[in-house]
């Protein structure tokens, strides 16, 4: 454990059926995403940073103050909930007022720390609001300055944004990023939204089946995922495989083994991945270059973007992006057979 680490903690949570055993740890400042698939155990692992769940083992320190046994009353967190659970009948300055009022800040006091807080947010023309007076993204605004009024030492975040509509969403993400910018202590977010994770997050943490698969920066995880989760959420095509200098031998799941060719020399047990893009389509064998080629059959296809993703069956299944234009130049559609290239080039290959 980091002695200057504003949170360190293990959080192992059994119940019949499932078992949570996750490390978190955070920089001061820093936001780090729990991200996983619907049931990984990211609300549970919220809920027990909380104290709301109990830990069968582990511990949670804040800024080396260990929260274990503390009641959750007594942590010093601030929690925003998926529907941000404003108390309905107070105005927006009550609600951001209310953490400090319960801490025995006066009520003058604690209405003028709200006004700033609010003013801080730009939500000023709607203090006096009630929570059904306000927008979704409002709302989402008026609950973290809640948070944040209380003066919490760890903020813990379920699903900001999941209430929001599509296009608020955009707008509220890019917001929260600077609302966070002046918190200095931990900020904890679960989220199963990978940009989420990549918009907000310093630090992400992956959980699958309560375990973590995989941990770092947005970065890094878009670029090298570990498992087939991660990169479906980051868009790549992922393999495991064994590397004796620039090939890499692949172990599909069925069918023999593929070699692939990558540009850099690597040894032992390797991912190898690549983005759809990077992936060309013939009719025919191509000769030359690329050198990793493969026959594959088309699966299924759809719109992406303004790309087409393309689905292919065969020695190595992967997906590829092209346009429609070349789509329709190829004369290709689900059942037909082709030749999937790749260049070495385009081919991250990194240790397993
Ligand atoms: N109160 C509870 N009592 C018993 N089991 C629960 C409880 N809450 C969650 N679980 C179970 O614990 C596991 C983890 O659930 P959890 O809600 O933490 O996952 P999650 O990653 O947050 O999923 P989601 O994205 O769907 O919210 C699941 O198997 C779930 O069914």
């Amino acid at each position: 454990m980091r002695p200057d680490a504003a949170l360190s903690a293990r959080l192992v949570v059994e119940r019949a059926g499932f078992r949570l055993d996750a490390g978190l740890e955070a920089d001061p400042g820093e936001v780090v995403a729990l991200l996983g698939p619907n049931g990984a155990g990211k609300s549970t692992a919220l809920r027990a940073l909380a104290g709301l769940v109990p830990l069968s083992s582990g511990h949670v320190t804040v800024e080396g103050t260990d929260l274990t046994t503390t009641p959750t009353e007594h942590r010093p967190i601030g929690m925003v909930f998926q529907d941000y659970l404003l108390f309905g009948h107070m105005s927006a300055l009550d609600n951001v007022a209310f953490g400090p009022r319960c801490q025995g800040v006066g009520r003058a006091r604690a209405r003028a720390l709200a006004a700033d807080l609010l003013d801080r947010f730009g939500l000023s023309d709607q203090a006096r609001l009630r929570p059904r007076e306000l927008s979704g993204g409002q709302a989402q605004r008026v609950a973290l300055a809640r948070a944040l009024a209380a003066r919490p030492r760890l903020l813990l975040l379920d699903e900001p944004l999941a209430a929001l509509d599509a296009h608020t969403r955009v707008a509220v993400r890019s917001r929260l990023r600077g609302d966070l910018a002046d918190f200095d202590g931990a900020t904890v977010l679960v989220t199963h939204d990978p940009l989420d994770a990549m918009v907000l997050a310093d630090r992400v943490t992956v959980i699958e089946n309560g375990a973590v698969v995989q941990q770092g920066r947005p970065a890094d995880i878009a670029r090298r995922p570990r498992t087939a989760y991660v990169a479906r959420l980051v868009g790549l095509n992922l393999y495991r495989g064994v590397a004796s200098g620039t090939r890499v031998e692949v172990r599909v799941a069925d069918g023999g083994p593929v070699e692939v060719t990558i540009a850099e020399r690597r040894y032992g047990d390797v991912f190898v991945a690549f983005a759809p893009r990077a992936v060309a389509l013939y009719r025919e064998r191509p000769g030359g270059s690329p050198r990793n080629a493969w026959p594959a059959r088309i699966d299924g296809v759809e719109r992406f973007g303004d790309q087409v993703r393309v689905h292919l069956d065969g020695d190595l299944p992967l997906s590829a992006d092209v346009t429609p234009a070349a789509l329709a130049e190829l004369g290709l559609g689900v059942g037909d057979r082709i030749w999937a290239g790749v260049k070495a080039m385009e081919i991250a290959a990194y240790q397993a």
